[in-house]
């Protein structure tokens, strides 16, 4: 067994509650309050400013040219294509690419894009993949299983755009390439190694989680 496929297997409780909450339910139904996906898209938008950071720290720490210029690419593509969805269902709310660009991120947020640029800051290259890693393919698994159940009636949702996008092969091109990558150079790890590695992975799974509790539940700062 692969160390992807051992990482898959045991977070499947953990995913399917990703994939059952009443959030990426409405997306799927299209039924989610607009005001909600609006605050989802602010939030999502600094969120990515942080995630893009880390495909940065991705070339800074890759081992060999190719994988470096992977990275790179990546790096170029998230803020240049996955930012771009996110500034188009802005400006159809009537909300400015600077509004999105000021957002505050909330407790949840910010403890989860610190959570993974420490860990990319500390840790090895392995350990910066493992965090960032669910990120590409829980939403991978969300985008087709959306397509899945809802696939047919998707004219009339305001949502499709989203769904296309990361239900589509292009888009998980990108979870395999890091899946194919943490195989590789996780060969040979320890176990208590890769204990670590399983460790990061099942905290930004539920990072992923709470991400969605905090849209649904309207989160913010007490004070
Ligand atoms: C909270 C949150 N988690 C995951 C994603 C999805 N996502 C963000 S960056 C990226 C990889 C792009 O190279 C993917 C899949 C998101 N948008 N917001």
């Amino acid at each position: 067994m692969t160390f992807s496929e051992r990482l898959f297997n045991n977070i499947q409780s953990i995913w399917n509650q990703n994939h059952q909450h009443p959030f990426v339910q409405g997306i799927g139904k299209g039924t989610l309050p607009k005001e909600m996906f609006q605050e989802y898209m602010k939030q999502d938008y600094v969120y990515l400013i942080q995630y893009a950071k880390l495909y940065a720290i991705g070339v800074q720490k890759a081992n060999d040219l190719a994988s470096m210029t992977h990275f790179a690419q990546l790096l170029h593509n998230i803020l240049h294509f996955e930012m771009n969805v996110h500034r188009e269902y802005a400006s159809q709310f009537g909300i400015t690419t600077e509004e999105l660009e000021q957002t505050k991120p909330t407790p949840n947020n910010l403890a989860y894009t610190s959570y993974m640029l420490s860990v990319a800051q500390n840790g090895t290259l392995a350990e910066l993949i493992s965090c960032l890693l669910p990120c590409a393919w829980d939403y991978w698994e969300i985008g087709k299983l959306l397509k899945k159940q809802y696939g047919h009636q998707l004219e009339n949702n305001p949502y499709k755009t989203w769904i296309e996008t990361y239900s589509s092969d292009e888009f998980g091109s990108i979870a395999l390439w890091l899946i194919k990558l943490l195989d590789e150079i996780t060969i040979g790890k320890s176990e208590d190694e890769l204990a670590v590695l399983e460790n990061h992975f099942q905290i930004t799974s539920k990072y992923e989680y709470l991400f969605w509790e905090m849209l649904m539940s309207g989160q913010d700062w007490p004070l």
